[in-house]
């Protein structure tokens, strides 16, 4: 197949810098300074005293079915192909930047590309979604798993190093990773899943086993998203725990949050600078934040920001402003399918509650999904850009 007729932003950056598949991974080795950085906001979001005129705005799953052009390259490769070839990667990167005046790009990729690596058996299938062969049974297949061939990474880090060169600096670069306690889940459910009850099991029956697993896993995120940072360029790096929501806060606390705190832990001693964003997904217990703001190395955060979804308690934000944590979020991404007076409406309630503090990202309570539509995506984007424009002149004039 022919994937470079796909490559439409990223051809002036490839022309530009001579860059070809064969010479892609040396030119990146060989590579000095990244364009100077014009538009830092959403690194910014995580300094109180940074210069501010908005809030940043940019949005979970933005790259994917909901835009034609994501189709069109869709159409004719594999999910996991798109995700390997850091052109194709890259390209697929870049186009919400296009269609919208958006603050951040988050590298086109998956949570399940790590553990692919690490013997699973993985693909996407339509309309069912991931679909892993050789699920974890026992604690007897643990032995199937082994740690990733770095080799077998290095193309995202190449898509990132791509995709970071083609926004010239007009937005940061967010690099991310699963949780290891929703890979974990992946991993056993063999899929998606209603019930969790498979890794359930594991959890209470197969502790032992199942704190294995999430250590092995803590560790290889933590090298993976260190490479992200080092070897890419990603500015800030988010970690997705959707099914964080499936257990109680205080399994999540005694069984979970360990293993977090080896990948924050790890992850930190290599890039103190770069700001983490955790979301656990329905897990807003204001013990479980606690529990994170507990977390330092060198008495600086291991967490930096959160993800929220549309479920947090004020008692939970409060606790995440006193930290002087950053907050993102969080938009019911199902509001983008009302008509524009709610979705105005919703915008600005969000905007009244959580850019009272400096530290505040705009995006959704989770991702966009296939059924969203492109103009209300842009409005969405318009809408927070103005109303967050608002909020602050108004801040300043009482
Ligand atoms: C749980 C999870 C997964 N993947 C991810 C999560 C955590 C966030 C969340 O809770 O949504 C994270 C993810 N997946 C994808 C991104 C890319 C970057 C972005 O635009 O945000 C990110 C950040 C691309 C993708 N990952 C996937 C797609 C759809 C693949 C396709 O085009 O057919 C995309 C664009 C496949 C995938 N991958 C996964 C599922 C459940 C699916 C199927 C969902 C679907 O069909 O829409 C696992």
């Amino acid at each position: 197949m022919d994937y470079q007729k796909h490559l439409k932003i990223l051809k002036e950056t490839l022309e530009q810098h001579k860059i070809t598949p064969e010479n892609l991974r040396e030119k990146r080795k060989s590579f000095k300074e990244f364009p100077k950085q014009i538009n830092n906001r959403v690194v910014d979001a995580f300094q109180s005293f940074a210069p501010f005129d908005r809030a940043p705005v940019w949005m979970m799953r933005q790259a994917g079915r909901y835009l034609p052009e994501y189709r069109e390259i869709k159409a004719e490769m594999d999910f996991f192909a798109t995700c390997q070839n850091p052109f194709i990667a890259a390209e697929i990167t870049l186009q919400p930047t296009k269609q919208f005046d958006i603050d951040a790009a988050i590298i086109f990729s998956d949570i399940l590309v790590l553990p692919k690596m690490m013997g699973m058996e993985i693909t996407i299938e339509e309309k069912k979604g991931p679909v892993i062969a050789n699920p974890l049974v026992t604690p007897d297949d643990i032995q199937k798993l082994h740690p990733p061939n770095p080799e077998h990474l290095e193309h995202v880090y190449d898509a990132l190093f791509l995709t970071r060169l083609a926004l010239q600096g007009k937005c940061n670069l967010i690099g991310f990773c699963g949780a290891p306690w929703t890979v974990f889940a992946y991993m056993v459910e063999g899929g998606s899943s209603k019930l969790f009850s498979k890794v359930k099991k594991w959890l209470y029956l197969y502790t032992e086993g199942s704190l294995q697993v999430l250590e092995l896993l803590a560790k290889e995120s933590a090298k993976y998203l260190i490479n992200q940072v080092k070897q890419g360029g990603a500015q800030v790096v988010q970690i997705f725990d959707s099914w964080a929501g499936q257990i109680p806060a205080l399994d999540y606390i005694e069984f979970i949050i360990p293993s977090l705190r080896i990948l924050f832990e790890d992850f930190k001693k290599e890039c103190p600078d770069t700001p983490l964003i955790m979301f656990s997904k329905d897990q807003n217990d204001k013990k479980v934040i606690i529990e994170f703001l507990k977390l330092t190395y060198n008495d600086k955060p291991l967490v930096d920001g959160f993800q929220l979804d549309s479920n947090v308690s004020d008692e939970t934000l409060i606790k995440i402003i006193e930290g002087n944590r950053t907050i993102q979020g969080n938009l019911e991404p199902g509001v983008l399918f009302g008509n524009p007076v709610i979705i105005k409406k919703r915008i600005s309630q969000m905007i009244e509650k959580l850019q009272t503090t400096r530290r505040y990202i705009v995006n959704l309570a989770h991702g966009l999904t296939p059924d969203h539509e492109v103009e209300k995506v842009r409005l969405f984007v318009q809408e927070s850009q103005r109303q967050s424009k608002l909020y602050k002149a108004k801040e300043i004039l009482e």
